[in-house]
């Protein structure tokens, strides 16, 4: 899988590991920034993810920043895209399965690293479920246009 990933300077060190990570586990990953800890504003890191993913250069996108809220916000607007910040490995599991969240977003100063890796885990290899979540996710995706 090709997986986009940034984070602003609250997921920096996070993202560095994760990155790592994800390459790990098998998948090829581009990195978006940011490069240091320096102060910077998180929608210039969501918005190059959430566009690699909607044009489908990236399979997946992953963000981090200090909470994950901000990059979910951003993601979110891009058509295309279903971002969410997750907390929880359970959560990553129905993102995938019933919403088919193609955007994690992670909190880099609220979660530990080690939740976060199994979020990224299960986010990557959790299949949409289809069905009866097929409608609603379509009808989230007709407010794109
Ligand atoms: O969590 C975030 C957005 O939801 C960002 O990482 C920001 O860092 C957060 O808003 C706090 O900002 P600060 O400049 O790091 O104090």
């Amino acid at each position: 899988m090709r997986v986009a990933i940034a984070a602003d300077h609250g997921g920096f060190e996070q993202k560095e590991q994760l990155k790592a990570y994800i390459a790990e586990l098998g998948h090829e990953v581009e990195d978006f920034g940011t490069t240091n800890e320096k102060s910077v504003d998180y929608p210039d890191y969501a918005l190059p993810v959430a566009q690699a993913v909607s044009s489908g250069s990236a399979d997946r996108g992953v963000l981090v920043c200090g909470t994950g809220i901000g990059m979910a916000l951003t993601a979110d607007k891009v058509a295309g895209v279903r971002a969410s910040s997750i907390t929880s490995p359970q959560f990553a599991e129905l993102f995938r399965q019933h919403n088919n969240g193609n955007v994690v977003c992670l909190s880099g100063r609220f979660v530990d690293l080690d939740v976060n890796k199994e979020i990224v885990k299960v986010f990557l290899s959790t299949d949409f479920e289809g069905g009866r979540h097929a409608q609603r996710v379509e009808k989230i995706m007709a407010l794109d246009d």
